[in-house]
């Protein structure tokens, strides 16, 4: 709803409420026509002043109102008519404006902001296109090209950045509501029309084609295969080339089409998958409400790697004392060198002072006395790390937090060698860890639910996206992840080439492709893995190795590139030819066609042609199988965290919603024929197999992804 009040005789002041975030629900929009009409009718008033409650102007659309009949008055015609309104109206901007509230305060005739305030058209990030006049009001204020920048990326700014820009008229430190009324009062009186956005002319651009075209190459090779970019470029072009109204008429067509579209519900779905996974939950009933977390001030990070580099980082810009320890001088110096630098160049970019005076370097456990939480970072083996956390013990305080950063070793495991098993948890980083927004915080079967709440404000202290999983070998996304890429590898030996399956997956969406990434990460991380799983073993004929292990098909091609020496970017070479080791451009390789045509003739395979939905379907299904799998042992609480963990650790493409959501949108029953199949051809791949809970879900209708979490309980029940 809206609140008038009538304040200073002249000024009425109409206050959004909707908490949190003020959205422009049907009630505040009926609110707001209700107090507008008011206002204009009382004679007394002269200036109304637009705010909302709790100090936040307002968030936007109700997005939980799109997947349902949308009523009560619509945006557009609302904010025609406070722009067309004869009285002066100005935007006092607290908190955030952003989408729907940013174009509420375009049609106002002033624009105040406090310093604090954020403002944006994030509407590209739900799969949509700023419809209530943003794509042509914003570009007749700010021009075309700054347009596109913000409409575009849908990033938010600062009031600082949006008065630069000619977003907000002025910015003012203390309250907003006051300085807008006294503005109000200041020029009360002077002509509107000059205020009013849409009888502007957009600024005059020399070539507005050149703009455009070259703003649609970004968003093309940014995100590609998104359409609501796309459509926000040629709703920025109708600005520049249209009257207002045909432009209004273009950005309703452009709307209507994405509205509808399937990429619009999954990025929303993204949305509130994002702030459910926040809201975690274990399946001893402790959750985020009903768990306190300590504070975490100073913070030990063991090793000095790439991991422990980023890690470092990370909780330095988050303010965040850390004490960082090596095990030999040259590893101190070499992991202090980059983590300066790091911090150097973060700092002068930001334009703040170096927070280097927050982390000191060390050789010695004694430094760690102090300190409130400890995560090893060292080297991935288990025996390695269980020394560690043997030491750390005898020098931490009796209630420091132990966290590994462990890709998949048991958390059990380790805990079992401290004398603090509730006090131990995994926090799984992902590489750059400085970089990289998701962490998966791994509960074992003793970690107490406060250390689990401990490491999930940490993280998200640190600005990650933190998802709470059990413990599994390779948590969740490791996990998933291993069949999906034996899929890619089966691929190659029934006859694709590794650019084949990486261009069907790029194609999908993915930022790149399996092979790519495999090349990037290097090949000898998952070779070291299959070593000690005990996969890879010396009675292994190294001329023609098994495609058989423990019973199942094996695909021995990763470990013969490795035994070639062609370990990826850093070599060089791997499954593509890089122009020198540590260069980034992948090229085809004709040593690899070569290499896989011998291989297949050494064992008898006839390649065939492999189409790109083949690719699709046994790569993502399989992925989807196996978070199926992961749900229904209990490992996450829902099927967000799986899709969150997958949009923001492994490139999954936002407009498809993350796996679980995938496979719910081409249909439960689809994808269970498609396994069953795939199964039917590679008996020997058990992961092909059908989940449980997948039988079950089709069984039962194929439930909405959102009614998921309840079927999974009976499925509990039923152990
Ligand atoms: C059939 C054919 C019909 C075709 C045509 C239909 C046309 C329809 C006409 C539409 C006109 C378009 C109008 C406009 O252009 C569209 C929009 O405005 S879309 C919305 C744009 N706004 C956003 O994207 C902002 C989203 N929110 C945020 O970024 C953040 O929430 C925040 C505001 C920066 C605050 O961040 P935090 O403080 O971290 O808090 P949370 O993120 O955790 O949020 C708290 C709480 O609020 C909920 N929430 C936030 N924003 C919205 C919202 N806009 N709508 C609904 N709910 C919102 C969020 O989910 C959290 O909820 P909780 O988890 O606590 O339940």
């Amino acid at each position: 709803m809206a609140l008038y009040t009538r304040v200073k005789e002249s000024i009425a002041v109409i206050t959004l409420k909707n908490p949190p975030v003020n959205a422009l629900s049907t009630a505040v929009r009926r609110g707001i026509v209700e107090s507008l009409s008011q206002a204009l009718q009382d004679e007394q008033v002269k200036a109304v002043v637009f705010c909302g409650e709790n100090n936040t102007f307002c968030g936007g659309a109700d997005i939980k109102e799109f997947s349902g009949s949308m009523s009560g008055p619509p945006l557009v015609p609302m904010i025609h008519s406070i722009e067309a309104s004869e009285k002066l109206i100005v935007a006092a901007i607290e908190g955030v404006a952003l989408g729907g509230g940013l174009e509420l305060a375009l049609g106002c005739h002033y624009r105040v902001a406090d310093t604090n305030a954020r403002l944006g058209l994030p509407e590209v990030t739900l799969g949509l296109l700023p419809a209530a006049g943003g794509t042509q009001r914003l570009p007749r204020l700010i021009g075309i090209t700054a347009a596109l920048e913000l409409i575009t990326t849908g990033r938010h700014i600062s009031a600082k950045e949006a008065l630069k820009l000619g977003i907000v008229d002025q910015v003012i430190e203390g309250n907003a509501v006051l300085a807008a009324m006294a503005l109000a009062l200041s020029v009360i009186g002077q002509p509107l029309n000059a205020r009013r956005l849409s009888l502007q002319a957009p600024a005059w651009v020399p070539d507005v084609d050149y703009v455009c075209e070259a703003a649609l190459a970004r968003v093309k090779q940014r995100s590609r295969g998104a359409m609501a970019p796309v459509a926000c470029v040629q709703a920025v072009r109708a600005a520049a080339m249209l009257p207002y109204s045909k432009g209004m008429e273009k950005e309703r067509q452009l709307m209507d089409m994405l509205f509808r579209s399937s990429q619009a519900r999954a990025m929303q779905y993204a949305f509130f998958a994002q702030r459910s996974a926040g809201k975690w939950s274990l399946p001893n009933g402790a959750q985020w409400n009903n768990t306190k977390a300590r504070n975490v001030e100073r913070v030990g990070v063991i090793g000095l790697g790439t991991m422990g580099q980023g890690i470092a980082v990370s909780l330095v810009k988050a303010g965040i004392s850390v004490v960082a320890i090596e095990v030999d001088t040259k590893q101190l110096e070499l992991g202090k060198k980059a983590v300066t630098a790091m911090l150097q160049r973060y700092a002068q970019r930001q334009g703040v002072s170096s927070p280097l005076h927050l982390l000191k370097f060390t050789l010695s456990f004694h430094q760690l006395r102090d300190v409130d939480l400890v995560i090893e970072a060292v080297f991935e083996d288990m025996n390695l790390k269980k020394r560690v956390f043997s030491e750390l013990c005898k020098v931490l305080k009796e209630n420091t937090i132990i966290c590994t950063n462990t890709s998949g070793l048991n958390v059990d495991e380790l805990a079992a060698v401290t004398d603090r098993q509730h006090l131990v948890v995994g926090m799984h980083f992902f590489a750059p860890a400085h970089v990289m927004r998701l962490l998966e915080v791994v509960y074992g079967s003793g970690s107490s639910p406060e250390a689990v709440a401990i490491a999930m404000a940490l993280g998200k202290r640190m600005q990650k996206v933190c998802v709470a999983v059990g413990n599994c070998s390779g948590f969740v996304g490791n996990r998933m992840l291993k069949h999906y890429m034996d899929q890619s590898v089966y691929l190659l030996e029934e006859g694709a080439t590794p650019e084949q399956v990486d261009q069907a997956l790029e194609e999908f969406g993915f930022a790149m492709g399996i092979f790519k990434v495999a090349d990037l990460s290097g090949l000898d991380v998952g070779w070291r893995v299959r070593k000690a799983s005990g996969l890879i073993s010396p009675d292994i004929d190294p001329v023609k190795p098994s495609r058989w292990r423990f019973g199942r098909r094996y695909c021995p091609l990763p470990d013969m590139l490795c035994q070639q020496g062609r370990l990826g970017q850093k070599t060089g070479h791997g499954w593509y030819l890089y122009n020198s080791p540590g260069s980034k451009e992948a090229k085809c390789d004709p040593e690899i066609l070569k290499f896989l045509e011998d291989y297949r003739l050494k064992y008898g395979i006839i390649p065939r042609r492999i189409s790109s939905q083949e690719v699709i379907e046994r790569c993502v299904f399989s992925l989807a199988n196996e978070g199926l799998r992961i749900l229904e042992e209990g490992i996450t609480a829902g099927p967000e965290d799986i899709d969150i963990i997958y949009l923001f650790g492994y490139g999954w493409p936002r407009y498809r919603g993350g796996p679980m959501f995938y496979a719910a949108q081409v249909g439960l029953s689809v994808v269970l024929e498609k396994l069953e199949h795939y199964h039917h051809l590679q008996p020997d791949v058990p992961s092909l197999e059908p989940s449980q809970l997948l039988r079950k879900l089709v069984a039962e209708g194929s439930p909405p992804i959102q009614q998921w979490k309840s079927h999974i309980k009976n499925l509990h029940s039923q152990l």
